[in-house]
């Protein structure tokens, strides 16, 4: 059929083929899909468009018309989890650019037909679990070159699991099915919980030997042992083909000259020193050091769009304006550090526009087209939390960022470095302050990028920055599906998450739990562990925060800096144990992203009653029994930032003792803040 309905068309036929839509409502005509907070509900958009479908839990049954999904051109994912459909699987299938189906817990059955998959080649994530589909796992699973999440379990799929070897995959689940013979070995990094409840399955992480070998007919076992060797010569080779290879280039890359700024380090970074990149493209072999002298000027807007992208920068937002690599080249430069993914430079342009340039060292999962998508995808996102991208280079093996530079650093800077005035400035309302301004970033990009299974998936304080009124700006989020998926543990903050370190299990809630290291450094003070590789220094702070937590000791964990704010130790408590639930080491137990950020929000309202209430007792002392109900209290003003004193008076207002009979000093007074 043709291409002619418009999304709000497409989204009412797609509704009509469901029996029960009553939780649909918002879906009317004569209203738009995608319009900010009143679109319809169960849509993610992205510039006015639909790009995801979320309508886990909707309580919907009947049929899924595909041919209306068909319509949406930027269609990406489709969740309809948690609801009463039924029947065989639908044809998705015939949606050949989505990266992700959610079906778990329905009713669908039967069989899923073998090359169901076959042409599905964007996907990355399925989700069967808890349904009823038979037969066998459909092999065209094994096609999907970048499936990383794979949920079939608790259905009743029988036969052998087909070799799904992609190096991606890092989540699968087939437990509670009929499954038999062998773990095949491309899957044994998983444990024995993605296997179990399948009576015929057996392998190494299942601790029990396969007896398959000795039932073979005679012959077969050593077609199997030669069958063996021949795989292992070929992989040897293989591998040391490669060694070889990577041996060249990077020797190969060591002559060339790079973005080599390293001896600027040693020099002032006041002085003007020369920026070489090598060149991309046609002229690759010959290094391009471009140190002619002129106005910056002469090439401005020549990289703008695809056309010059082999060799220059693509300027994808241009609010601090457009500039291209010769603007970088003739830049003073800085080091600034040398993170898990990457290192970071900042450079100032002859203009005086100061940028941060990020050299990605693990960037290469995607090719150009791919990721000049998801590039401009991430610098489409505003939110007043959120740094998004400038401009990127893109070359085979190197990527380059560019950010604006933001002159108060990191909080990690401000929290453990040095003592300047700014770190003064870190008192208890600044910090709450930063604590809700990373929470709307996140609920902001845990909305836009939906998509993602880990939509900061970085989340830590070097990667939080702070405007000159500590506003915090979130950076270096939504890389997960940029970053080579062998490296991704190592380059991404949210693979602490116990369940993704342990068990390769990513999901949101490794970004929460990335959220409570950040409240807990926040609160303490302490440079947490848990952003080191080698377990030596800093303070575990889940560990020391739920024992003390557990000893009654919370006051002792405050950072001495802010602990002296005493009547704002309500506050801190409350958020110590949201910091506490979000860091939950089972996922299962851990705060979801939205719920975190509904607590985070309500902690200052709650808190603050909690102060006044505490303060009130004293200024009682002066002849209560005289001007009650009509009296002048002094209350500490906790959102004044100072812990100064403020008079307030209280006059129509219901003011109720706790206790009974005459009011007391001993008394804890309830009262409502006009
Ligand atoms: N736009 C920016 N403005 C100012 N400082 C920045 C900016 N971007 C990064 N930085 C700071 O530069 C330093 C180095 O950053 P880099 O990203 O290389 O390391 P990281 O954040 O420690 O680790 P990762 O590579 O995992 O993000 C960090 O302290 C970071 O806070």
């Amino acid at each position: 059929m043709g291409s002619s309905l418009t999304e709000s068309e497409a989204l009412l036929k797609l509704k009509s083929s469901f029996t029960k839509a009553g939780a649909l409502n918002s879906w009317v005509n004569g209203s738009l899909p995608c319009q900010g907070e009143v679109g319809w509900d169960g849509l993610v958009c992205s510039n006015g468009l639909v790009t995801d479908i979320r309508l886990g839990g909707f309580g919907l049954s009947g049929k899924i018309d595909v041919d209306a999904l068909l319509e949406l051109s930027y269609l990406r994912s489709i969740s309809i989890m948690s609801n009463n459909f039924s029947g065989p699987i639908p044809e998705f299938n015939r949606l050949g650019s989505l990266r992700a189906i959610y079906l778990s817990r329905n009713r669908f059955s039967g069989e899923i037909p073998s090359d169901y998959f076959a042409n599905m080649g964007s996907l990355k994530k399925v989700y069967l679990s808890s349904n009823m589909f038979t037969g066998k796992i459909p092999s065209s699973l094994a096609q999907i070159p970048r499936l990383s999440e794979l949920l079939l379990d608790n259905n009743q799929f029988s036969g052998t699991i087909p070799s799904i070897d992609q190096p991606t995959l890092a989540a699968l689940d087939v437990e509670n099915n009929n499954l038999e013979g062998e773990i095949p070995s491309s899957l044994t990094k998983f444990n024995a919980s993605t296997f179990k409840g399948n009576g015929g399955l057996c392998g190494e992480p299942l601790g029990n030997e396969c007896k398959v070998a000795a039932e073979q007919p005679a012959g077969s076992k050593n077609t199997n042992i030669s069958k063996n060797m021949i795989i292992a010569i070929v992989v040897a080779a293989a591998v040391l083909l490669m060694i070889i290879v990577v041996t060249i280039v990077r020797s190969r890359k060591k002559k060339r000259d790079e973005f080599d700024v390293l001896e600027h380090e040693k020099r002032n970074s006041e002085e003007h020193v020369e920026v070489r990149v090598s060149q991309s493209g046609s002229s690759r072999k010959e290094a391009n050091s471009i140190h002619k002298k002129g106005s910056s000027s002469s090439r401005r807007g020549s990289n703008h769009g695809k056309g010059n992208m082999a060799v220059d920068l693509v300027v994808v937002n241009n609010e601090k304006g457009v500039f291209g690599l010769s603007d970088l080249m003739r830049a003073s430069a800085e080091v600034l550090g040398n993170g898990s993914s990457g290192s970071a430079y900042k450079a100032v342009m002859a203009n005086g526009v100061a940028v941060v340039v990020k050299r990605m060292r693990e960037m290469n999962a995607l090719g150009r087209d791919q990721f000049d998508a998801e590039i401009r995808q991430l610098a489409s996102l505003q939110h007043w939390n959120i740094l998004p991208p400038l401009a990127y280079h893109f070359r085979k093996d190197e990527k380059l960022l560019v950010y604006e530079y933001i002159p108060k650093g990191s909080l990690l800077y401000l929290l453990h470095g040095d003592r300047g005035p700014s770190h003064a400035e870190l008192n208890w309302p600044t910090r709450l302050k930063i604590v809700q301004g990373i929470a709307e970033g996140m609920g902001y990009l845990h909305t836009e990028l939906a998509y993602s299974s880990i939509p900061h998936g970085n989340l830590k304080s070097s990667n939080i920055l702070l405007s000159p009124d500590f506003d915090p700006l979130l950076i270096d989020y939504g890389f997960f599906p940029l970053i080579n998926p062998l490296d991704a543990a190592q380059a991404l903050f949210a693979f602490k998450a116990p369940e993704a370190a342990i068990f390769g299990l990513i999901s949101p809630k490794c970004d929460v739990y990335s959220l409570g290291i950040v409240i807990l450094e926040i609160l303490t003070g302490k440079y947490p562990s848990q952003y080191l590789n080698s377990n030596k220094g800093g303070t575990d702070v889940v560990e020391w925060v739920n024992s003390a937590i557990a000893d009654h000791r919370q006051s002792e964990l405050f950072d001495p800096e802010i602990a002296s704010s005493r009547n704002s130790i309500g506050e801190m408590k409350k958020l110590l144990h949201i910091g506490a639930a979000c860091t939950e080491s089972d996922p299962e137990q851990r705060l979801d992203m939205m719920e975190a950020i509904r607590r985070i929000e309500e902690v200052q309202v709650e808190g603050g009653q909690e102060d006044r209430t505490m303060n009130v007792v004293p200024s009682l002392r002066d002849g209560y029994e005289d001007s009650f109900p009509q009296i002048t209290f002094e209350a500490r003003n906790s959102y004044d930032g100072l812990g100064g004193l403020s008079r307030t008076r209280l006059e129509s207002h219901s003011f109720v003792s706790q206790s009974s009979g005459r009011p007391s000093t001993d008394d804890n007074f309830v009262f409502a803040i006009p």
